[in-house]
């Protein structure tokens, strides 16, 4: 019998122990280009352990909702961010760890505008596009060596609104 997992809302506070979550919301850290941008700056932790920071861009099947969850995995040498190319939501999978096991997997919905970073070592699902084109930049680790740990799950949960 699978698990049924709601999804959040996706919040600075609710995602904060497993990533950031980046957004122009409120006011600039910073005004530049004579006044015409807003810099929200530095809004997530990037971590890479002997490697360098790249920027690939991931063209995703677009996923439906309810979604059955059999797979989480981990970068435990370097964070990953999702930026979305296009305004629309997206799907956030995290779960906390207990001894090299995912436990008590969340979802989250992000918001148009929204992107995320995943702190290093964090488990979560693989990039989820709910919208066409699934068109996202990710920032993560570029080095030698493992960086990917992956866990299925023996029933998958199920992910619905
Ligand atoms: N494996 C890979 O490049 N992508 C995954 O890490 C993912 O989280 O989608
Ligand atoms: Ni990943």
């Amino acid at each position: 019998m699978s698990t049924r997992i709601r999804i959040e809302p996706l919040s600075v506070e609710a995602f904060a122990p497993y990533g950031d979550l980046m957004q122009a919301s409120g006011p600039p850290d910073k005004l530049i280009n004579l006044g015409r941008c807003g810099r929200f700056h530095d809004r997530a932790r990037l971590d890479f352990a002997d490697g360098r920071a790249g920027i690939s861009i991931f063209q995703a099947e677009v996923e439906t909702l309810p979604l059955a969850l059999q797979l989480v995995e981990r970068h435990p040498e370097g964070s990953q961010a999702f930026v979305p190319m296009s305004f629309d939501p997206f799907l956030v999978v995290v779960a906390t760890d207990a001894g090299g096991v995912p436990q008590n997997p969340r979802a989250f919905m992000t918001a148009p505008g929204q992107a995320i970073n995943f702190h290093r070592g964090t488990w979560h699902g693989v990039l989820a596009p709910l919208c066409a084109p699934g068109l996202f930049a990710v920032i993560d680790r570029i080095g030698d060596g493992a960086n990917l740990e992956e866990y299925w799950f023996d029933t998958p949960y199920i992910i619905e609104e």
